[in-house]
Parts: C-alpha cells; structure tokens; sequence
C-alpha cells in the first residue's frame, strides 16, 4: 500500500479584488470583494489549492479546521468532514456568505470542510499525476460551457473606480453589455441578474436579448424579489424565451405555487441550499433545477451527490456563482467537467474581475467560444503566484471591509438610489 499523504500545515490568505458596482435586488457590490485562498501542504512537500469566502467568521472557523486537521491523511475526505463537524456542530445559516437576499440556511460543515476538500483532491491529484475531474469518475466533456452573466450596474459608485464596462440601467444598456461578453469570451448562454429594476422593465430587457441573440438561451434571476403574482406575470410574458427562471419568489411554498402554472422551469440557488432541503422541494415540485455550488454544498464529492440525487428525481442541474478567483474557476471546471447531468451552462462571475487581479498564475484557464478547457495536467492544474497572493492580500489589509462580520460583498443600497418597486 503507498504510504499516507499527512497534512502538515495548512496557509489561510484572506485577499481582496475589485469588484465593479453591480446591483442585485439587495443592494450594489460592494468595491472589493473578499476570498480566502486555503494551501494545505503535506509532509512529502506537496501543497494543493482551495479558494472559500472570507467574511471574519467563516476564517475564523477555517482556523480552527485547519489545526484539527493538520496530521491527517488528505485521503480521509470523510473523516475531515466528521472531524469538521465536531467543531462546528450542526450549525447552519448566520452568515451571507455572498447569497444574495438571504441569510444562507447552508451547512456550516459543508462550508468550512469544502475548501479543504479541493485542496486535498488537488494535493491527490498531483501526487498520482492525475487531473482532479479523474478522481471525480472522469471528464464526461473536454471543455465546460459557461453563461454570460449579466447585471445591471452603475457607472462608478463611491469607492469603485470607474470600469471599462461603463453603466447598464435599461434594456439598451443590458443588450450593449451583453454584445461585449459575448463578443469577447464567446458566451452561448446568457442570464440577466433581475430584481433590481420594475418587473415589466426586466420582462423588455429579455425581450431585447432575445432580438438581438436569437436562439441563444435565457435565464432571468431576481433572488426572490417578486411576489407569487408578479413572478407568474412574468412567466407567462417570457414563455418560450427563458430555458429557465431563477428564485423569482421566496421560499418552497412560493416557488411550488408558481412552478404549478409557470410555463418554464425554476431553478433555485436559494430555497434549496442543502441537501435536507432536497425531500421537500421534490414531494411539493418546487423547483425543476438546483444550481449547485461546491463551497457550500461540501466539496465536490458532495457535489456530485447531490447531481446524483437530482438525475434521480428528475430534477436539471445548473451550477451558481460568486465573484471568484481563478482557484475556484479550476475546481468548477473540473466537477462540471465529470458530471454528466450538468447540463446546463454553468454561472461564473470571472469576466468582471480585472484579469490582472488574480491569484493563479496566467495562461492556463481562459474562455474559448464560452468554454473552459479542462485543465489536463495533474491536480487542479493551477498554480498559485505567490506575488500576485502578497499583493491582494495586501489590498485585503488596505481595503477596509475585514472587520465585518458578513460576507464583506454586498453593500444594502445607500439612500440616494430610489429602488423601483419590485411589484407590477
Ligand atoms: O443568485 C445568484 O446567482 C447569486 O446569489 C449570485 C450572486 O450573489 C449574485 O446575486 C451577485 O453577485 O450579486
């Protein structure tokens, strides 16, 4: 038997990128937002990569994993997570952690272990010479679809600095900025960020789209702004335009009240951010796709479970998003590269970061006709650039935002922007 791989010491660098003044239905992002990059590194020299939030809490919950795991065989995945779960117990919710719109009933376990998961799939990769979607049962897809991942946005709002994307506040603004995504990264799917604007005003954005990109499919989500009634009246107007509709409404009795009329599916990455919320949502069908998200769905071993449970019960798989590094970018390519159900074009909010603002060295990951290339060499095949790391960690000290203690994301909208009422 080849001898045990033992964690001997495990680096937590929380950093901070630009993020421009994009609008959701809470609020605008805030200027920077905040990544923790997670290297574990065992006795035989090897170190692999994990990328997770880092609002105050979750690091220093991901402190306090790290010295319980440390000495541990990066091939005991399950006895992590158990160890993990003794930490934290069965807490579950408190923090944003970058959801928007709701304060997440997602696993703490989940959260805390994930990282550590990739990490150590990363380390196992690397020391078979295998690429980590082989350790997964194997790339089912060469390259991986992504969707242009629209929002409306302001120019500049104080702290951002002005980007080159410049403003989107109507239906003309969305479409120019969806001409440029798909001009330059070659997007095959598009998803407009709603719930910011009236509804009829979102319902003739996706029209617009819909002109100007036939055949390409839509997806409008405004994280649950919408009453029952208006969400149906939205449905019913994009019939035949949305492949599907994200969280128009809160909870499962919502959802499953508009899904009974609605004539396209839901998808969801907010009434189903577990897998106990799993039993429900199919008995009332509340939702006819579950984005997945390995950092809050416990890796991507649980990850894949969780597409087994959905291929199961009938139910899409689709895959969600925060602003994100180029570590995470790696680990989503791989587990939607070896999830055969996982169908959808998956969400990625990479081409609003600076390109010049990441922790990865360059080269390796990049958009192709919408797609990411699955990364062949072993491990997640990314390595980390430790001067690119010294420099966001840098603007994470310098940037203000790491004393609070929710997810140092989403700013609640300040009194001088009138929100338009999320009713029709
Ligand atoms: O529903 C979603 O896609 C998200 O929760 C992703 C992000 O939080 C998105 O809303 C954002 O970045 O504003």
């Amino acid at each position: 038997m080849s001898e045990a791989l033992r964690i001997s010491r495990v680096d937590i660098t929380p950093v901070a990128f630009k993020d421009p003044a994009l609008l959701n239905a809470v609020g605008v992002h805030e200027p920077y937002a905040l990544r923790a990059v997670i290297e574990v590194t065992t006795d035989q020299g090897i170190a692999g990569l994990g990328e997770t939030y880092a609002d105050e809490g979750h690091l220093r919950r991901l402190r306090s994993a790290a010295d319980a795991l440390t000495g541990m065989d990066v091939h005991a995945l399950g006895a992590m997570r158990r160890r993990i779960a003794e930490l934290t117990g069965d807490d579950r919710g408190g923090d944003g952690h970058g959801l928007t719109g709701m304060i997440t009933t997602s696993s703490t376990v989940d959260r805390v272990f994930s990282p550590f998961e990739v990490a150590c799939l990363d380390i196992q990769g690397r020391a078979a010479g295998r690429p980590v979607s082989d350790l997964l049962g194997g790339a089912v897809r060469d390259e991986v679809p992504f969707s242009a991942y629209l929002f409306y946005k302001w120019a500049a709002h104080p702290g951002h600095e002005p980007d080159e994307w410049g403003p989107a506040l109507d239906p003309y603004g969305i479409v120019a900025q969806a001409r440029r995504m798909v001009e330059r990264f070659g997007f095959g799917a598009i998803k407009l960020k709603g719930g910011v604007m009236p509804p009829e005003q979102e319902v003739e954005a996706v029209l617009e789209l819909r002109r100007a990109f036939p055949g390409i499919p839509l997806r409008l989500d405004p994280n649950a702004a919408w009453t029952v009634e208006t969400s149906l009246k939205v449905a019913r107007r994009l019939e035949g335009v949305l492949e599907y509709l994200e969280d128009p409404t809160p909870g499962q009795e919502g959802m499953a009240r508009v899904a009974r009329e609605a004539p396209m599916p839901l998808a969801t990455n907010m009434c189903v951010v577990a897998f106990d919320e799993l039993p429900s949502a199919v008995r009332d069908d509340a939702v006819g796709v579950v984005l997945s998200d390995h950092h809050y769905w416990g890796g991507l071993h649980r990850s894949k479970l969780l597409a087994g449970i959905c291929a199961t019960f009938g139910m899409g798989l689709s895959m969600h998003s925060n602003s994100h590094l180029g570590i995470s970018l790696a680990a989503m390519t791989h587990l939607a590269a070896a999830t055969e159900n996982l169908t959808y074009a998956c969400d990625t909010h990479w081409p609003w970061k600076d390109p010049a603002e990441d922790v990865i060295v360059p080269g390796v990951l990049g958009f192709r006709a919408g797609a990411v290339a699955v990364p062949r060499s072993p491990g997640l095949g990314v390595e980390l650039d430790r001067d690119a790391l010294a420099r966001l960690h840098e603007q994470y000290l310098r940037c203000g935002l790491r004393n609070r203690d929710d997810t140092g994301y989403m700013r609640r909208l300040d009194p001088s922007y009138e929100k338009k009422s999320p009713r029709w």
